[in-house]
């Protein structure tokens, strides 16, 4: 068995914009997803998800399209589950050159899935690692994240940018805009997480935008005024200058919101971030629901959070310097 982990991240700035070639500016957080893997020669693909249903599921299958996976749960679960699994060990045998290898597969994660927090991209990330590692092949974190983010482009039916599977893959704070993707330094980031216990679909959210985009030429102005906000984030980033990072967090949210991927319980507990005098939130990832990011040094906008309707977990993040790691 070869195992890897891969962490989550939040968006600081220019989630979805990023999609369309502007700046964005993620960060890794100490929430990681772990993927086992074992080689198998019969070219099956077993997968076992810990914390996809309440007990966790297995599948089965492999070879031919129209062998279904036996199994007693949603199907539209493990279609969901098998896209990014299929999808990242489609990359491992095209890298490696063996074509027919199956693999036994486990997943855990401490990441709510959907939620914003690039629980795919993690997921996606650590497979890859593990897997080519189980076959004696190793991967620098960068081509990793390229391999991952074909993944995320193809589940995502064409529309992904490398912002999640880069951030996971290196750690780290980051900057991606288009295929430029690297490090930067950043301040202590006192980051708090506010969690609504749903889930948003990315894949359809990122086409709502897309579509919102080729109705009005000002949701274009929208997404470019996104790409504004982020330079303007990372000067305050560089310069140390938490309340200007806030205010233009709050900014971003604003912009999120009128491209329509917030909802009820994401604005009220980026209102009560707010109101406990954070010095700024937004919802984070593709949104529809899942978490919000605020900045906050003291323990009011947790303590905040833990008493906002439609809030069902609140948590500080740290962020991770460490991206893909090999456990074993
Ligand atoms: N623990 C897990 N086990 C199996 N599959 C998982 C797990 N975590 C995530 N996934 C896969 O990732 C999908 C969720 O990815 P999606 O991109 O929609 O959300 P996210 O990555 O959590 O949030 P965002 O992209 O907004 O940051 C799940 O439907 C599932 O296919
Ligand atoms: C919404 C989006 O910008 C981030 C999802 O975490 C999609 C992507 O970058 O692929
Ligand atoms: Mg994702």
């Amino acid at each position: 068995m070869t195992r890897s982990s891969a962490p989550g991240k939040v968006y600081l700035f220019g989630e979805h914009a990023v999609v369309y070639g502007e700046p964005a500016v993620p960060c890794a957080i100490e929430r990681r997803a772990r993927v086992g893997v074992r080689r198998r020669d019969d070219g099956k693909l077993r997968v076992h998800a810990e914390d996809l249903s309440l007990d966790g599921f297995t599948v089965e299958y492999g070879g031919s399209a129209d062998e279904q996976p036996d199994v007693d749960v949603s199907e539209s679960l493990v279609t969901a589950a098998m896209g990014y699994v299929d999808g990242a060990i489609e990359q491992v045998r095209d890298v490696t050159g063996e074509k027919t290898v199956g693999f036994d597969v486990t997943i855990e994660s401490d990441i709510p899935l959907g939620a914003g927090l690039g629980s795919s991209a993690a997921v996606v990330v650590a497979a890859i690692d593990a897997a080519t590692r189980e076959l004696g092949v190793e991967l620098e974190p960068t081509e990793i994240a390229e391999r991952a983010f074909r993944t995320e482009y193809e589940v995502q039916d064409g529309q992904a940018s490398r912002a999640d599977t880069f951030c996971s893959a290196t750690g780290g704070a980051v900057r991606v805009e288009g295929d430029d993707c690297g490090s930067i330094e950043a301040p202590d980031l006192p980051l708090v997480i506010g969690f609504d216990g749903g889930a948003g679909d990315t894949g359809q959210l990122v086409a709502g935008v897309r579509a919102l985009r080729e109705e009005y030429p000002f949701a274009e102005d929208t997404v470019a005024a996104i790409g504004d906000v982020v330079r303007n984030g990372e000067e305050a980033l560089e310069a140390g200058d938490l309340e200007e990072v806030g205010r233009l967090m709050n900014f971003n949210h604003g912009l999120l919101s009128a491209l329509g991927v917030s909802s009820r319980s994401l604005d009220s507990m980026v209102w009560g971030a707010r109101d406990a005098g954070a010095y700024g939130a937004k919802l984070t990832g593709a949104g529809g629901g899942g978490c919000i990011v605020a900045l906050d040094p003291t323990d009011e906008t947790e303590t905040a959070l833990s008493y906002t309707p439609g809030c069902e977990e609140t948590f500080r993040a740290e962020l991770a310097e460490t991206g893909v790691e090999r456990l074993e």
